[in-house]
């Protein structure tokens, strides 16, 4: 293990402190340097490195964060991770060391912005902290949908990864409800909390980093999100309606990029199950108390049930 003791890195285009509590695994192969090899930029010929993210979508699972990260790579200052790196939620990746998080990252130039998404982050208690220690000034990206429709889409995407298993699942009534009341011993409804969630985050980052973006209006009308995400990450406006196209078999919204369009994998839309309106109800009252606690949080509100 390196100890790192409250030293400063420069580190594309930021200033990284990392503070003497924060224990990195060396990551494969060391370089003669000044610097842990972990916290070192990889170049490339042509000027662009490897960056720490300056962004960060935390989450929520099934919030609409791929529709995010694909909404904001839009714009041209925008790089996004392809895949979700789980680095600071699984063991296995953060004991890799950072050199390994950082390689995971596109190539961007000096201007550009770095973003990757892992929508598990918001709910690990332990990730907060992880990011904070590295870089406290990272900018937060947190995409929420109505609660019940969320625990619905959670249900529906467990299904399906069942289904191609040949696994058998239980009607979804069945994990809803235990002798009777909700079941909040099922992960979907604890994720769902969002305000135990979002407590475990204030502890480290001030509201003015975490942008909260609602995700059921860039369900609805992308673009006047994607403008508030924009304004958050101080970019020039650049996303237009003209990146945007409704497409009626998916009954959703798609992407035009330089007149290239595309629509998010048929795994994101899915039709979710039918529930009882009973349970349904059972669900929405649930949840309202939540909601407002996290609304108090937050300082502001949602048009949810
Ligand atoms: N434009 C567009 N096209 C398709 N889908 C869209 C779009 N915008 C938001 N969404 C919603 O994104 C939901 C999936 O959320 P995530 O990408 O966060 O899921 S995951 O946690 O990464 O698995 C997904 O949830 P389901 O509807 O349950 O499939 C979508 O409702």
């Amino acid at each position: 293990m390196l100890s790192a003791s409250n030293e400063l890195f420069t580190f594309c285009s930021m200033w990284i402190l990392v503070h003497s509590s924060v224990q990195i695994k060396p990551g494969r192969g060391h370089l003669a340097s000044p610097y842990p090899v972990e916290i070192q930029p990889t170049l490339h010929p042509n000027g662009t490195k490897q960056c720490f993210p300056q962004t960060i979508i935390i989450g929520v699972r099934k919030g609409g964060t791929r529709a995010l990260i694909e909404m904001l790579s839009l714009h041209p200052d925008i790089v996004a991770a392809e895949s979700e790196v789980h680095f600071f939620d699984w063991e296995s990746n953060f004991e890799k060391g950072l050199y390994w998080y950082i390689s995971q990252m596109p190539f961007s130039y000096p201007h550009q912005i770095t973003v990757e998404k892992t929508p598990a982050y918001f709910t690990s208690s332990k990730v907060p902290e992880r990011i904070y220690q590295i870089n406290s000034d990272t900018k937060l990206l947190l995409i929420l949908r109505d609660p019940t429709e969320r625990v619905l889409s959670d249900y529906t995407q467990v299904f399906y990864n069942r289904l191609q298993k040949h696994k058998h699942s239980q009607p979804i009534e069945t994990v809803l409800i235990k002798n009777g009341e909700i079941n909040v011993d099922y992960k979907a409804i604890n994720r769902s909390l969002y305000y135990i969630h979002m407590q475990k985050w204030l502890k480290y980052f001030p509201l003015t980093h975490i942008h909260l973006v609602d995700g059921d209006q860039l369900i609805r009308d992308p673009l006047p999100e994607m403008k508030k995400v924009e304004k958050f990450l101080s970019l020039s406006p650049q996303i237009n309606a003209s990146n945007f196209y409704f497409n009626k078999t998916k009954g959703f919204f798609c992407l035009r990029d330089n007149g290239r369009e595309r629509c998010l994998h048929e795994s994101k839309g899915r039709a979710h199950p039918q529930v009882a309106p009973t349970v349904l109800a059972k669900l929405y009252q649930f949840f309202h108390q939540p909601n407002k606690r996290l609304f108090e949080l937050v300082g502001r509100t949602f048009d949810w049930h």
